[in-house]
């Protein structure tokens, strides 16, 4: 939009220019200012025609001969009617008689009657009329033959002559006149005479209107106003002397049909003009000039001027287009441009003139046309400098607000401009350094981090291109200031592409690089601990990995994760946590040596690279002395924490040749510790790899499963010993494995729980046996009960409630025929937090048994606070019961309790009659195991239950 304005404005701005111009070039046409440059066009547009003069025009000449030989001028009148006898003799066919007779003949009063009756007997003889002024400020007047010659002559034309500003005669007026323009000019009557029966249409330029309505009576009146096209410097037409015709000394045929001028050629004596083929020093007689308006008005040559509304639109339509297209086009076009408008010009003149008879006055035209070039070119210049300053000023503004340091020189270096930025960062006053060396002030790193000065300039000129220092460059300035630099430095050409100068741009970026380290720091380290974090491990161990195999050394990886970190995080909180990881990344640090690496992988997880192993016990007294360390208690707050770690090592090149493989071996190992009890040392071996890669892919198939309809329950009763009589049963899951066969969830469910499966497949377990206890209860046994194991991760599950209570209206078991099994274990954990658990499930309604009783350490005073039913001795003790003393007495001591606290029990793993009789002896309310029978499928429970 703002780009079509200003095109807009600047083609407007083009038009009204040459509209100007042309406007002027009108003016200048229109008057007579340059009336002498078109005379001069004219003359010279001329000058290169010449033509051959009519035949058929003679002159008879008034020469010096004729004057020596015939005498004095003037002569008797008797002497040229004898002359007229003579070229009526001869049969010319008119007579101009160029000769004035205004008064009559005193000294001999016949010799005007003698001439009259010459002209008479002729009867083509043609006189001439002048105007002439005879005082000074007087009226011009009709000076006419004396009235006998006038009433004898055929004919009467005037010869009145105009002479062109500048003295020079081109022209002639066919017709004049005192009052009116009545006389024909004496070559138009001769003309006239010749051929009396053609219609002629005067030629030429026409008077233009007088101001007042009736022309003067006393005013000379010219029209019809033709330009001659002279057939070349006097001389041209055939000549006689006036004497040699006089005494009829002539060829015979010299005048017959022809044209015959008589006049004065004599120097002296004739009425010569100046014309622009004669030359003002050789004058043309009169005779001639009117034979040169004779031949050009016989040959319809007459040349006459462009009429004035052609020659202004001409004008107008010459200026106008070129001008327009000197504004629009390139600077380089101006001068051609220029010259093909003057031709177009000059040539349009020329043609009209040699085409037309039409004289356009160019002078006009070509000299605006000629000024328009260095007027365009001056207003180029103009808008280039301007422009020019405007770039000046903007790259100014630009230079003193942009961030980077710009510095130019001189090509020795001498400082030429620098900014304010410049000057800032070199620690100069304004202007202080101009003119100055700039020197070695920059500084560069090399590959040990040593710097070394550079002078910039020079490095610049002997390249000869653009320059770049490394970086990290300083600049140290006379203050002792540093800066951390990204320069560059640029030679600048001159047209010839010499090197004049060099600029030097130059940023300051000590604040972007201490935010790219303080950002690579971040990146490469544990924002808690401020130790290494694995992205950084994982490039050193490539290089110690890289290092050691040069050298033929060992590396070793320690793998260290906390025991029960778990539990100090959610019992103290997070920020004694925190506060822990903090200390013991300290202690960490106090048992390595200076290189080596210690890192937090993560959570409670730390991982110590040692390097240059020459004997494999260093790795072992550095893990006892790890273990060791972390033994002190640490003093977190008000509280004291104990920690213990355990620790898997892999070795370099053993256990591993490459980065990934070290850091899972070392992981698999600090796992196997953790499963040997904790708080130990595991070195790697290869089965943990075998063992590893079996569980990975049990837990792909685990994952797969429940879509798979791989998992199925088995259902084992549970007896009431005082009925005898089977009151419910325990849920089982097992997995058919399509390759395994079934496997016990021994060997699938701590997987399930480690990976969360267990969540989605609990789910599944406790509504297909809630489903299956709702049947069973309708088809056989009313109060079934339905026991179900809870996994720890189900157990701590955000939602397990909603979900249980859930399934019981889904299914519509009534809760409390839902007996929900949760180890002892899992309950002494978070005491408070299971208090609330089962406080809330008991809330809808279900049974809680607390199953493996006996091997969990639970005090009488948190069972106590457990909103539970049932105890489920666990079957350990079950097994050794009639034989073994001290198992019999806990079991009795758990009934005992069970029934203090008017909570029934459930022995599991009853396998023989002997147990179910000292049980049942024992007050022990229910038993189950494969005495009564063995977990069975869904379908052959309802054969028990009958
Ligand atoms: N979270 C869940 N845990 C479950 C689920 N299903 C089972 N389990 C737990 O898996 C453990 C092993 O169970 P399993 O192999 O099925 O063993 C049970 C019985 O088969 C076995 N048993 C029963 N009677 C006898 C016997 O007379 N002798 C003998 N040696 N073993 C016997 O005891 C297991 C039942 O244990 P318990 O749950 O403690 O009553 C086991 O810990 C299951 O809890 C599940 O769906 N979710």
């Amino acid at each position: 939009m703002i780009a079509t304005f200003k095109a807009r404005s600047v083609w407007s701005r083009r038009v009204l220019v040459s509209l100007l111009l042309t406007a002027a070039a009108l003016l200048l046409s229109d008057s007579n200012l340059l009336y002498r440059w078109d005379l001069f066009l004219y003359d010279w547009n001329r000058m290169a025609w010449s033509r051959a003069p009519a035949e058929d025009i003679v002159i008879v000449a008034i020469d010096e001969q004729s004057l020596r030989e015939i005498g004095r001028w003037p002569w008797s009148r008797r002497i040229h009617a004898q002359l007229i006898r003579q070229l009526s003799a001869a049969e010319a066919m008119v007579i101009g008689l160029n000769i004035v007779f205004a008064e009559p003949e005193t000294t001999d009063p016949g010799a005007d009657a003698e001439l009259a009756s010459a002209l008479a007997a002729n009867g083509r003889v043609v006189l001439p009329l002048l105007n002439e002024q005879h005082r000074l400020g007087e009226e011009l007047r009709e000076t006419l033959p004396i009235a006998l010659l006038q009433a004898a002559a055929a004919g009467i034309g005037h010869v009145d002559v105009e002479l062109d500003l500048d003295g020079i005669a081109r022209s002639i007026f066919l017709k004049a006149g005192l009052g009116t323009s009545r006389w024909p000019t004496l070559a138009l009557a001769m003309l006239e005479l010749g051929d009396p029966a053609a219609e002629r249409a005067l030629p030429g330029e026409r008077a233009r209107p007088t101001a007042s309505a009736s022309p003067s009576p006393d005013a000379w009146h010219r029209d019809y106003r033709i330009l001659i096209p002279f057939v070349g410097p006097p001389g041209r037409f055939q000549h006689f002397s006036y004497r040699d015709v006089l005494y009829g000394e002539f060829p015979p045929a010299s005048f017959r049909g022809k044209f015959v001028l008589v006049g004065a050629t004599a120097s002296g004596m004739a009425d010569a003009l100046p014309t622009p083929v004669s030359g003002l020093s050789r004058l043309m007689p009169g005779v001639e000039y009117n034979a040169n308006v004779l031949d050009a008005l016989r040959q319809s040559l007459t040349i006459q001027a462009l009429p004035a509304h052609w020659t202004l639109l001409l004008t107008g339509v010459l200026v106008f287009f070129p001008m327009l297209l000197h504004s629009a086009c390139p600077a380089r076009w101006t001068l051609p441009v220029a010259v093909l408008s003057l031709l177009l010009t000059l040539i349009s003149s020329f043609v009209l003139l040699y085409t037309r008879q039409l004289w356009f006055p160019p002078a006009a035209t070509l000299l605006v046309q000629g000024l328009g070039c260095p007027l365009w070119s001056w207003q180029r210049l103009l808008l280039l400098i301007r422009s020019l300053f405007e770039q000046e000023v903007r790259a100014q503004v630009t230079l003193h607000s942009i961030g980077d340091a710009v510095i130019t020189t001189d090509a020795h270096g001498a400082v030429q401009y620098l900014n304010p930025v410049a000057e800032s960062l070199l620690g100069a006053e304004p202007g202080a350094l101009r003119g100055q060396k700039l020197g070695s002030m920059f500084e560069v790193a090399d590959e040990q981090g040593r710097y070394r000065s550079v002078n910039l300039v020079a490095l610049c000129l002997e390249a000869g291109a653009l320059v770049r220092l490394p970086e990290p460059s300083i600049l140290r300035n006379d203050a002792g200031e540093e800066y951390a630099i990204r320069a560059s430095a640029a030679p600048i050409h001159d047209r010839q592409m010499r090197v004049v100068g060099v600029v030097i741009a130059f940023s300051n970026i000590t604040e972007t690089r201490r935010l790219t380290e303080q950002m690579r720091y971040q990146a490469d380290h544990d924002a808690l601990t401020h130790l290494p974090n694995l992205g950084l491990l994982r490039d050193r161990l490539k290089h110690a990995i890289a290092r050691a195999r040069r050298s033929g050394q060992s590396l070793a990886l320690l793998f260290v994760d906390l025991d029960q970190f778990k539990k100090i995080n959610e019992g103290l909180g997070h920020s004694a946590g925190d506060a822990l990881l903090r200390a013991v990344a300290d202690r960490l640090l106090l048992c390595g040596r200076r290189d080596d690496t210690i890192v937090r992988v993560g959570g409670d997880e730390f991982i110590c690279m040692l390097e240059d192993l020459r004997q494999e016990d260093r790795v072992v007294d550095f893990a006892h002395k790890l273990l060791r360390m972390l033994e002190t208690p640490f003093q977190i707050g008000n509280n004291e924490c104990v920690v213990t770690a355990s620790i898997g090592i892999c070795l370099f090149p053993k256990d591993g040749g490459d980065v990934e493989t070290l850091l899972r071996n070392a992981d698999t190992a600090m796992y196997r510790a953790k499963e040997s009890g904790r708080n130990n040392i595991q070195f790697y071996a290869h089965d943990m790899h075998l063992r590893s890669l079996e569980r990975l892919n049990m837990e792909q198939g685990l994952r797969h499963a429940l879509a798979r309809q791989e998992l199925e329950i088995h259902y084992q009763p549970q007896m009431d010993l005082r009925r005898d009589r089977i009151i419910g049963v325990e849920a089982l899951l097992r997995w058919r494995h399509p390759q395994r066969g079934l496997i016990s969830p021994l060997d699938f469910i701590p997987l399930a729980e480690e990976t969360g499966l267990i969540e989605s497949i609990g789910e599944w377990v406790l509504r297909t046996a809630c489903q299956q206890a709702k049947a069973w209860q309708q088809k056989h046994r009313p109060t079934l009960r339905m026991a179900v194991n809870l996994s720890p991760r189900q157990f701590l599950r955000p939602g397990m409630v909603s979900m249980i209570a859930g399934i019981l209206q889904e299914t519509g078991l009534e809760p409390r025929y839902l007996d929900l099994e949760i180890t002892e274990s899992l309950l002494m954990k978070d005491v408070q937090g299971s208090i609330m658990t089962m406080h809330a499930l008991k809330a809808i309604g279900v049974r809680l048994s607390i199953d493996d009783f006996g091997t969990g350490y639970s005090s009488l005073n948190y069972l106590k606070q457990f909103p539970i039913d049932q105890l489920k001795i666990d079957k350990s003790f079950v097994h050794d019961l009639v034989v073994g003393k001290e198992d019999a007495s806990i079991t009795l001591a758990i009934i005992a309790m069970a029934h203090s606290m008017s909570l029934t029990v459930i022995a599991e793993g009853v396998e023989s009659e002997a147990q179910k009789t000292f049980l049942r002896a024992n007050h022990c309310d229910e038993i189950q195991g494969y005495h009564l029978s063995r977990p069975l499928p869904a379908d052959e429970i309802p054969a028990l239950l009958n």
